[in-house]
Parts: C-alpha cells; structure tokens; sequence
C-alpha cells in the first residue's frame, strides 16, 4: 500500500516572519503524522526551511529548477543549490510555469532528468484546462503531458517520481474536482504508467491538487488512486495544513 504525501506548495508567499510562525504551528500540533509531509517554498526560504525542520519528519523543496547544471543562467536555480540547503522535493511543471513561462512538455521533462539526477523527488504536474475538459480532452492533454516525461527517463527512474494531477480550472478557484472525476483521471495515469513499468505504476505516489481543503480532503484522499495531495491556500494556514495531514493520516 503507497503512503500517502501532503505537500504544501507556499507558491510566491511567505515572509521570514510569518514563515516561522506557521512552520511552528505545524511542528507544535503534528504529532505522529502517518503520512509523508513537506513543503515546497520560496528558494529564498529554504534555509529557514532546513533550520526549522531538520529535526523532524517534515521534508521541504524548491518550487521549480532549472534545466542547467550551473553558468551564465541569471535568475535561475540549480538542483544542485536545492540540494544544498537540504531540499528532498522539487515541484517540476507546475501549471503557473506552463502557462505563466511557458514551459513546454519537453522543459518539463528535462527538468525532471535533471531534479532525478541531483538525487530530489520531482513531483511532476499534469492537468487540463477547463477548455480542454468541456472538449472531452482531459485525458489526451494528461497522457501527453506524462508521455514527455516518461520518454526520457529509465523504468527504474520513473519509479522514483510523484504526480501531481491538478485540473488548472479547479486551481484557487475554489472548485474542486469531485472525487470520482479525480480518481478517473488517476487512474488513467497510473495505467499509462504501468504500460511502461508496472513496478513504477504500483510505487508511484499520485496527488491530486486543486482547491483541496479540509472539508474535501477526506473525500478525495479515500479514493484507490488518490495518494495524497499538493495543497497551494490551504497550506498557508497551519490549522488546515494539519486538517489534511490529519485526513490523510
Ligand atoms: O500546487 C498547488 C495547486 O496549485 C493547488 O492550489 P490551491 O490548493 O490553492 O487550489
């Protein structure tokens, strides 16, 4: 059975300060978490990441990394400096990237080449638009978009991902997908991925991310394919990070 993984993804949010008082919130109220737990934030809040959590069970992770090992790459942030301050997680192909900077399929499968080579856990997002679900086309747009990554990576490395499928429609707005809508969809990935690796189908944790909040959670997170979440508001509140964590648990 796959442990479920709530990941809080902080998005361009934070402010040392207010940082603290959440990262205190959720060590001070977490207890015996029975799920894997992390928070992907900031670059520039990693350090205080690695000197909060280091003496916990919490992981963390960068929100993006470049395609580059090092160079003359100004603005960008290598696998390597991610690892450095201690990162475990990076989020690759979030759809704010594809849309907002137009990240390509084939960017956001180098750049999972690339987290996987520097030894972090790429949790790697695929969703549709809303415009591509009224057009029936959700699973041709998620096939493709896990098809980019699956091409450049062994069995065994494709194994050592997670997914993250977000609905860019149900994203902050609110509208979360209902649980079978998800679980639909879930399911046609993790039997995408079996057609390539079976091993890496049963291992692979998939998230569901998307207004998921603590009154859904539970909902969602009891489904066969649904291992766990990617959360953007609900984890800037520690009390409904740990509503979650707890759903999960
Ligand atoms: O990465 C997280 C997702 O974009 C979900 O964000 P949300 O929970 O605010 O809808």
């Amino acid at each position: 059975m796959r442990r479920k993984l709530i990941a809080g993804n902080w998005k361009m949010n934070g402010s040392l300060s207010g940082n603290q008082a959440l990262l205190n919130g959720i060590k001070e109220e977490i207890g015996q978490a029975n799920c894997d737990v992390a928070v992907c934030v900031p670059a520039p809040y990693l350090a205080q990441c690695r000197d909060s959590l280091s003496a916990t069970l919490i992981g963390w992770g960068g929100q993006d990394l470049s395609v580059h090992e090092s160079g003359a790459y100004t603005g960008e942030v290598s696998a390597s400096m991610l690892r450095d301050f201690g990162a475990k997680y990076v989020i690759v192909g979030h759809s704010e990237r594809r849309s907002y900077h137009g990240e390509s399929d084939d960017a956001v499968a180098a750049k999972t080449a690339r987290a996987l080579r520097s030894g972090l856990v790429p949790i790697v997002c695929v969703g549709e638009l809303l415009s591509e679900r009224e057009a029936g086309q959700t699973a041709a747009v998620v096939g493709r978009q896990l098809d980019a990554v699956m091409a450049v990576l062994s069995a065994d490395d494709l194994a050592n991902i997670v997914i993250a499928y977000e609905p860019v429609w149900a994203i902050g707005t609110g509208k979360t997908a209902t649980p079978d809508m998800a679980q639909e969809v879930h399911a046609l990935l993790r039997k995408r991925l079996a057609a390539k690796s079976p091993a890496a189908a049963e291992k692979v944790q998939i998230l569901y991310g998307g207004s998921m909040k603590p009154d859904n959670a539970a909902d969602l997170l009891r489904m066969a394919d649904i291992d766990g979440g990617l959360i953007g508001g609900a984890a800037l509140k520690a009390s409904d990070f740990l509503a979650i964590i707890r759903a999960a648990s």
